[in-house]
C-alpha cells in the first residue's frame, strides 16, 4: 500500500477494491503479447505466471507488483506449442476510458483535504444523496473532516455563503427532494470561481450539474491547470432529461421516468371516463425526449408521444389530427404524451416569436402542451359531430422535485464513491459514469461535445412506434437526413459499445 495513504484509508479501501485485470493481463506468450499489446499502459513488466499451478493445469495464475493477481482461463496454446493464429483482427477496438474505483496510490493526506460541493442547473432527483455521500464517503472512507457546501450554484462560489458538512449535517438529506446547497443558472464566472477556490484553499472540487454545467467544471479545470494548482475536479454529471452524452444514463432519470407515470395514469383514467375524451400530457426534455418516450414504453396507456426528435405535421393525410379522429372512432379515448421540447418549429411558426434565452444560454421554450391543447380544440370545433373533451395535465417540476427512488439512489451512491476515489488518486478534469455497465472515469470534453438525443431511425424509437401504433409522421426524405444526422452527431457511438473496460493502476 503506498505510504501517503492514511490509515483510515487503508483500512477502508479493500472493502471498496474493485479489481477487473481484464486488460491489465501480463502477457506471456508471443501470440498474448500482440493480442494485449494495445494495453500496454497497464503491462506490468514484473508480472510471472505461477508456473506450479500451472503446469498442473489447474489454476492460470499471473502475479505481478503489489498483489497484482491475474486468475486467468487456460488457452489451447499453453500445451500446443506453436499453436498458429488463423485470423489476427488488427481493427480499431473502440474509445476506453479508466475504470472507476479505489487505486492503489493516493495523493492525498486526510488532513490535508479541504473539499468542496456545488449544485448548478436545474433540478434533479437524488441531487442530495450525491451531496451526502460525498460527505459521508469522504469521512469514512478516507478520514476527511473538511467538506464545504457552495451555496447557490456556481456564482455561489463569489457571491453567496458556504454551508459546513459534516455526516451530521448530511445524514437525512437524502429523503428530501431538491439541493439543501441551493442551485442557479448563469453566473459562472471563471477567474472568480478560480480565485475563490484559491483563496479558500480547496484542494477537492466536486462539481454536479448537467452539460451546461459539466462544461463549466471543464473550464474551471483549464484555469486550475493554468494556475499549477493542486485541486482536483470532478464532475457528477445531473439531469432528468438524460441528454448527457457517453454514459449510460444520467441521475434522477429513472425517479422522473417513474413519477411521470402518475400523470399519464391519470390522464388515461380521465380519457377513459368522458366521451371522446383526449388527456395531454406534458413532460420534460428540451432538447431530448427520452423521459416521454420511456414514460411512453413504461405506461402502455400512451397512444401518441411526441419528442423534439421527431418532427410532426397537424393537417392533413398522416398527420396529428387525422390520427386522434382514427383513435377516438377505435375507442372512444386517447392519450398524448408530448415532451416539451417537440414541435417547436410549429409553435414558432404560428407564433412568430423571437428566440429567447435563459441566464444558462439555453433556449426558452414555448409551452407546447397548452398550444397542442388549443389546436386540437380547434380542430375538432369544425367538426360538429365529433364533439371532444380535452384535459391537459402538466407535471413538468413535479417529476423533478422529488427524492429519488431506490436504484437512483444506490446510482448516485456509486457516482460519488467513484468521484472521490479519482479524486483522492490524483484524477482530475473528469466526470464519473457508467459507460456499458462499468464506471469510469470521462474526460471532461467527451461529455460537452455533443448532446445525447433519442435517434429516430433506431431501435427504441422503433419499439415506441410498434407499442403506440402511432404514424411516424416521417417521409423517405426524413429518414435519409436522420441517418445522416445520426452519423455525424454520434460518431463514436458504436466505438464506445466497446468502451466498457479501463484499465486498474
Ligand atoms: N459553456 C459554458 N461555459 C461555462 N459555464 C457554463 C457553460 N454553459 C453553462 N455554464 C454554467 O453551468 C451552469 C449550469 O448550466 P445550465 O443552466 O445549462 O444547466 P445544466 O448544467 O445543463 O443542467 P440542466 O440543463 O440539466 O438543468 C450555469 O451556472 C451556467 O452558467
Ligand atoms: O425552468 P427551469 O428551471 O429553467 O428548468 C427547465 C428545464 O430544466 C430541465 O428539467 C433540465 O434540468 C429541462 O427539461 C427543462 O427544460
Ligand atoms: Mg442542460
Amino acid at each position: 500500500m503506498d505510504s501517503t495513504i492514511s490509515s483510515s484509508a487503508s483500512l477502508s479501501i479493500p472493502k471498496f477494491r474493485c479489481f477487473d485485470p481484464t486488460y491489465a493481463y501480463s502477457p506471456t506468450t508471443a501470440n498474448h503479447r500482440r493480442s494485449f499489446s494495445n494495453f500496454s499502459p497497464t503491462f506490468k513488466s514484473s508480472s510471472r505466471v505461477n508456473m506450479v499451478d500451472f503446469e498442473n493445469y489447474e489454476r492460470k495464475i499471473v502475479t505481478g507488483d503489489a498483489g497484482y493477481v491475474l486468475e486467468d482461463v487456460p488457452h489451447l496454446s499453453d500445451y500446443i506449442p506453436d499453436l498458429p493464429i488463423v485470423v489476427h483482427k488488427d481493427s480499431p477496438r473502440g474509445t476506453h476510458f479508466r475504470r472507476a474505483g479505489p487505486r492503489q496510490r493516493v495523493y492525498f493526506e486526510s488532513n490535508e483535504v479541504y473539499a468542496c460541493i456545488v449544485t448548478c442547473g436545474g433540478l434533479c432527483p437524488g441531487l442530495n444523496t450525491v451531496i451526502r455521500e460525498i460527505v459521508c464517503g469522504l469521512h469514512y472512507m478516507y478520514g476527511v473532516n473538511n467538506v464545504l457546501g457552495i451555496e447557490g450554484g456556481y456564482r455561489g462560489f463569489y457571491a453567496r455563503n458556504t454551508i459546513p458538512l459534516t455526516p451530521k449535517v448530511v445524514n437525512d438529506i437524502h429523503k428530501r427532494g431538491g439541493t439543501i446547497l441551493g442551485t442557479s443558472r448563469g453566473g459562472h464566472d471563471t477567474s472568480k470561481i478560480v480565485d475563490s477556490i484559491q483563496d479558500r484553499g480547496i484542494n477537492q472540487v466536486y462539481i454536479i450539474g448537467g452539460d451546461g454545467t459539466q462544461k463549466g467544471a471543464s473550464v474551471i479545470f483549464e484555469e486550475i491547470r493554468r494556475r499549477g494548482l493542486k485541486v482536483a475536479v470532478a464532475g457528477i454529471p445531473k439531469t432528468i432529461d438524460n441528454d448527457i452524452p457517453v454514459i449510460d444514463k444520467s441521475f434522477g432519470f429513472d425517479t422522473a421516468v417513474e413519477e411521470a407515470q402518475r400523470a399519464i395514469n391519470a390522464a388515461h383514467v380521465e380519457s377513459e371516463s368522458f366521451d371522446n375524451c383526449i388527456g395531454v400530457v406534458k413532460l420534460m426534455g428540451r432538447y431530448s425526449g427520452f423521459i416521454a418516450m420511456y414514460a411512453t414504453l413504461a405506461s402502455r396507456d400512451v397512444d401518441c408521444c411526441l419528442i423534439p426528435e421527431s418532427p410532426f405535421y397537424l393537417e392533413g393525410p398522416g398527420g396529428l389530427f387525422e390520427f386522434i379522429e382514427k383513435r377516438l372512432n377505435e375507442q372512444g379515448h386517447m392519450v398524448i404524451v408530448i415532451a416539451e421540447g417537440a414541435g417547436q418549429d410549429l409553435l414558432n411558426e404560428c407564433m412568430r416569436t423571437m428566440d429567447q434565452q435563459d441566464a444558462s444560454g439555453n433556449k426558452l421554450l414555448q409551452d407546447v402542451g397548452l398550444w397542442i391543447s388549443q389546436k386540437i380544440k380547434e380542430h375538432f370545433a369544425k367538426r360538429p359531430k365529433m364533439p371532444i373533451n380535452l384535459k391537459y395535465i402538466d407535471p413538468t417540476y413535479m417529476i423533478r422535485a422529488i427524492p429519488s427512488n431506490a436504484s437512483d439512489n444506490v446510482y448516485c451512491t456509486l457516482l460519488a464513491h467513484s468521484a472521490i476515489h479519482g479524486a483522492m488518486a490524483g484524477y482530475t478534469g473528469f466526470t464519473v459514469g457508467p459507460v456499458n455497465g462499468r464506471h469510469a472515469y470521462i474526460p471532461f470534453h467527451r461529455v460537452t461535445e455533443r448532446q445525447n438525443k433519442v435517434v429516430i431511425t433506431d431501435r427504441m424509437w422503433a419499439r415506441l412506434l410498434s407499442s403506440t401504433n402511432q404514424p411516424s409522421f416521417l417521409d423517405q426524405k426524413d429518414i435519409s437526413r436522420s441517418k445522416t444526422e445520426e452519423v455525424s452527431e454520434t460518431p463514436l457511438l458504436s466505438a464506445e459499445n466497446h468502451a466498457q473496460e479501463i484499465a486498474t493502476k
